[in-house]
């Protein structure tokens, strides 16, 4: 399983909090974590394995995207900030349209993505 992870700043904290209520499950071996920038410094100082891209603005989203469209991902986690501007906002969009595309599951917020994992999770 492929997880990509992405926080706008105002969430961070809480990708970081929503994670670590599933450390065993993500510490699997046949899990794999990439991950933003940013977003992968604070998932790395929470003890988790992640491989980082390029930060956000300087063109992550888009890494993320490219890996969507060549199917290297089963799933993309991208806790929005609504409340705030990004500069990168047609990014931010076209790697949701991307996964769309591809048909690539997508939680932008916590309640989705602990749907998720609660469901890969009791999956055998
Ligand atoms: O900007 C982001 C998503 O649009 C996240 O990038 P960082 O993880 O580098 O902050």
């Amino acid at each position: 399983m492929r997880i990509a992870l992405i926080a706008h700043d105002g969430k961070k904290a809480d990708m970081v909090h929503f994670l670590s209520g599933f450390k065993k499950e993500l510490h699997q071996k046949e899990v794999q974590l990439f991950a933003t920038g940013t977003t992968g410094s604070h998932i790395e100082k929470a003890g988790f394995n992640v491989t980082k891209l390029l930060s956000g603005p300087l063109g992550g989203d888009a890494q993320i995207a490219a890996m969507a469209a060549q199917k290297e991902l089963d799933l993309v986690i991208f806790f929005r900030d609504p409340l705030d501007k990004h500069p990168h906002e047609p990014d931010v969009q076209m790697l949701m349209r991307i996964c769309d595309v591809h048909n690539i599951p997508l939680a932008t917020n916590p309640a989705a993505a602990d749907l998720i994992f609660k469901f890969i999770t009791i999956k055998p």
